[in-house]
């Protein structure tokens, strides 16, 4: 520690105690750097994207580059498992339909064979004997990445940010920040009071472009209103995860072009999770204002033709916040103007499960060192004709 340092000055702050920002905070500590996270709620809260009981861990995905980074990233979870103690990842499985010629179906397929992800392909004639109560559509192909399952999301905030605290990190919530200076020393002041820091990290989920307007800089991102439905089970744990049930994803059907996915029921027992990967737009300050349903009816007709066990009207439905790029790839690069303020956005809608390798990356760009994967996908110059930059 620099004992230069005064009370109010830090190596790092991190601003957003999500998801994002508790890795990072987290994995800058592990570095022994004076870590400051910053939360504008009382933690834990519901008002952002982090939130809830559960989240789907994959590897199966459309780009060589995601499945790449989940092979450390699983190593990464299970380490903290250790660490802490807790069980933070259960193996269930993800099931995988579509139809068999698309290429969102062909291109998931092809990765997993390609990076020699565990998987299992299930034909017509021996689907329901792996997977009873679905219906598989004619026209559509089915495998189940064998290494998937469901992450525990509320106890890993509680996990991640007890370990930074444990390394002497420090988090202040109930504290929002109302202004940044950047400079050599970034000057961050909240609703409370006035830090300095050597470098920032903005990891603010849906409020991310608010805070960035302090620094002259918007980003093309689009916060949505998440229906989080919950449907219950005609006959008690039948699709639940102590019957080892697997997660899913439909990519496309018949009542859809966009995503469907689902959980076994764990936490509202006899309630299985389905929701709509899309949702309205919102400001994440008026989410309540926003209540367009129209993605439950979509999701009506599904569950009635191919999830037979459920009754297709939902018995909970909560919230939760996307913030969507125009091309879905997260956000994960150094500000344009300012190389000592990193930023970590746009997560649309699949970041949870890389929480300890966007921890491990926003932490080395905040370092000045290399980051340990290719991050060109990442980077903000691919909205170049998009951006609406004040710089
Ligand atoms: C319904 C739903 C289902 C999902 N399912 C999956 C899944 O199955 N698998 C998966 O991998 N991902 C999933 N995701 C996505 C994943 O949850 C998100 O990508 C991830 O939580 C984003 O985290 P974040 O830290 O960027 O944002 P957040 O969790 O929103 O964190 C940002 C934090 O910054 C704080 N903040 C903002 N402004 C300020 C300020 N001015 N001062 C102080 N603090 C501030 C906020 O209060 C908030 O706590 C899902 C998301 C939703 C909504
Ligand atoms: O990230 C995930 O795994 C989930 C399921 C598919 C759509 C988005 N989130």
């Amino acid at each position: 520690p620099n004992t230069a340092q005064k009370n109010g000055d830090f190596d790092c702050i991190v601003i957003g105690a999500g998801v994002q920002g508790s890795f990072t905070a987290y994995q800058l500590a592990k570095k022994n750097k004076k870590t400051l996270l910053l939360e504008q709620f009382v933690l834990p809260h519901s008002r952002g994207s982090s939130h809830g009981q559960t989240r789907i861990i994959r590897k199966a995905y459309e780009q060589n580059f995601y499945t790449h980074m989940m092979e450390e990233c699983y190593e990464l979870w299970a380490q903290l498992e250790s660490e802490a103690g807790v069980k933070l990842y259960r193996q269930t499985g993800l099931l995988v339909m579509g139809p068999e010629k698309s290429e969102n179906y062909q291109n998931i397929k092809d990765t997993l064979q390609t990076n020699k992800v565990p998987m299992v392909v299930l034909t017509h004639d021996i689907f329901s004997q792996h997977i009873p109560n679905v219906n598989l559509a004619k026209g559509d192909g089915a495998l189940v990445d064998t290494t998937a399952g469901v992450l525990f999301a509320d106890r890993t905030l509680k996990t991640v940010q007890g370990q930074f605290q444990k390394l002497g990190g420090v988090i202040r919530d109930n504290e929002k920040v109302t202004d940044i200076k950047p400079g050599p020393v970034v000057r961050v002041s909240t609703s409370v009071g006035v830090y300095h820091a050597k470098s920032l990290v903005i990891t603010a989920g849906p409020w991310a472009n608010k805070l960035l307007a302090n620094t002259g800089l918007q980003l093309p991102l689009e916060v949505v209103k998440i229906n989080v439905c919950y449907w219950k089970e005609k006959v008690p744990g039948s699709y639940s995860m102590k019957q080892r049930f697997p997660c899913f994803v439909q990519t496309e059907c018949l009542e859809s072009k966009v995503h469907i996915y689902g959980l076994p029921s764990n936490e509202y027992p006899g309630l299985m999770k389905v929701c709509y990967h899309m949702g309205s737009k919102t400001d994440p300050d008026q989410r309540d204002l926003q209540k367009d349903r129209s993605d439950i009816e979509i999701l009506q007709h599904y569950i009635a033709r191919c999830f037979p066990g459920l009754i297709p009207e939902p018995a909970i439905v909560e919230s939760c916040l996307y913030t969507l790029t125009p091309d879905h790839h997260f956000v994960l690069d150094y500000h344009p103007a300012y190389s000592n303020i990193v930023i970590g956005a746009g997560f649309s809608g699949h970041g949870f499960k890389f929480g300890p390798i966007i921890g491990k990356l926003l932490c080395e760009l905040s370092l000045g060192e290399v980051p340990s994967y290719d991050l060109s996908p990442f980077h903000i110059r691919r909205f170049q004709s998009k951006r609406n930059s004040a710089l």
